[in-house]
């Protein structure tokens, strides 16, 4: 039986997750659940999975939540230091990263530093924090499972390969609701249009990420640390299926890819059952009713925060944490009808012209250029 916490319960990842460990109570114990406000359903969960502790964000919610559970049986925790407490307990073997934001930045680290194993899905992380959290793997024996799909996809194409061999990563893009669009006619795209995306059903944030492409942006990084592949190595192709989730082409010409059904609880039940498979009690996909795969390039010029992304990547140090930190603030702000979809890569880029990169790397230098970043894209707006 695996001991499990899962950062961000309450959200899409986090109750699919749920919902796998719901039909295979056998395999898993949930040892910690946590949520940023979502108390209602939070209380749901700890009614139902009984764990150890349970973690919130805020002051009003810790208090709402300690006086409706029973502490003998499930301790309520509070803010980032109960995600970072959760996630390096003694008793837990994987932690589930599936918070949303480079919040999960610590929790991250704390995990690894204990020896856990991680199921990662919060992406933000890597792109910030690649170069300490790859220092901290190496010192460490925990491992790195990718939920994202398509890092999913690319870790099973991996699989007994030999790395030398990589010709390179080919990761495949939806192109989100505005596939096909140009930037006249994003000018004046709601964030009820950008939630729509075609083949997901997502949190907020990633799914207004899918729309401007950031969301593959920050997978091209992603990538990048979690196989240790160059940039010049790492390819994005629009696949408007979804059905393959990623491809590696081997120096020999061929290219292994894997397909599944559009259902996030392929990877994350590969992630936590690693290494071992189970079936899929959530369905398989019917190649007959998906017989039409095809292929696009990206159009990079409507859709910038792609070549945004390649750009922080390759400079590396701190603009990664900028890139990402001034998108979480123009996504906010879009979500808020305060600024318009195409503004988001446009106060990206100027974030970037303005920050001087650091190399000196320390998770406080993340956290300072972070701050200074959403400061200054909010500097931008008033
Ligand atoms: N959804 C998907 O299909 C995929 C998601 N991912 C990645 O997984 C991560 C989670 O995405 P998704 O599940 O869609 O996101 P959601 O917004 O649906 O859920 C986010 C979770 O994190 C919690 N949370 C939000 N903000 C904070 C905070 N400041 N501190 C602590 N906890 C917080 C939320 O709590 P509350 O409910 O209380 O707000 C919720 O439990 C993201 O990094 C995303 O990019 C990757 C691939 C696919
Ligand atoms: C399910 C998943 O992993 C998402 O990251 C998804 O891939 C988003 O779709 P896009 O390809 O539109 O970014
Ligand atoms: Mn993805």
């Amino acid at each position: 039986m695996k001991k499990i916490t899962i950062l961000g319960s309450t959200g899409s990842i986090g109750t699919q997750s749920l919902e796998i460990i719901r039909n295979r109570k056998e395999d898993f114990k949930v040892i910690a659940l946590t949520a940023n406000s979502n108390v209602k359903l939070l209380l749901e969960q700890i009614k139902e999975f009984k764990p150890q502790y349970a973690v919130v964000m805020s002051d009003e919610s810790y208090k709402i939540l300690k006086n409706k559970v029973d502490q003998n049986e499930t301790k309520i925790l509070k803010g980032l230091e109960g995600l970072i407490y959760v996630s390096s307990l003694d008793d837990v073997e994987i932690v589930l990263t599936s918070v949303v934001g480079m919040i999960g930045l610590k929790p991250t680290i704390a995990a690894i530093q204990a020896g856990k194993d991680i199921a990662l899905a919060n992406k933000e992380t890597l792109v910030v924090g690649g170069q300490i959290i790859s220092n901290e793997l190496k010192k460490s024996n925990s491992k790195i499972i990718p939920v994202d799909s398509e890092h999913c996809a690319l870790f099973q194409c991996l699989q007994g390969q030999n790395k030398k061999d990589v010709k390179r990563l080919i990761l495949t893009a939806s192109g989100g609701p505005f596939r096909g669009k140009k930037k006249e006619e994003l000018k004046t795209v709601t964030p009820e249009m950008a939630l729509r995306h075609p083949n997901w059903s997502m949190g907020k944030k990633i799914s207004i990420d899918s729309a401007t492409l950031m969301n593959k942006a920050l997978e091209v990084i992603e990538a990048h640390w979690l196989f240790d592949v160059t940039y010049d190595k790492i390819d994005v192709v629009l696949h408007p299926q979804s059905i393959i989730h990623s491809m590696v082409e081997y120096c020999d010409g061929s290219i292994l890819a894997q397909l599944s059904e559009t259902n996030m609880q392929h990877p994350i039940q590969y992630a936590l059952d690693y290494p071992r498979r189970n079936i899929a009690n959530f369905g398989y996909l019917d190649l007959i009713k998906n017989n039409t795969l095809t292929f696009e390039e990206p159009d990079i010029n409507t859709f910038e925060c792609l070549s945004l992304g390649f750009e922080a990547g390759k400079i590396g140090g701190t603009m990664p944490t900028v890139l990402n930190a001034a998108n979480e603030e123009a996504v906010n702000l879009f979500l808020g009808k305060k600024i318009s979809f195409l503004e988001i890569s446009e106060i990206v880029k100027e974030a970037m012209n303005h920050h001087v990169t650091s190399y000196d790397l320390t998770l406080d230098k993340i956290l300072e250029v972070e701050l200074l970043t959403r400061n200054y894209v909010n500097s931008l707006v008033k």
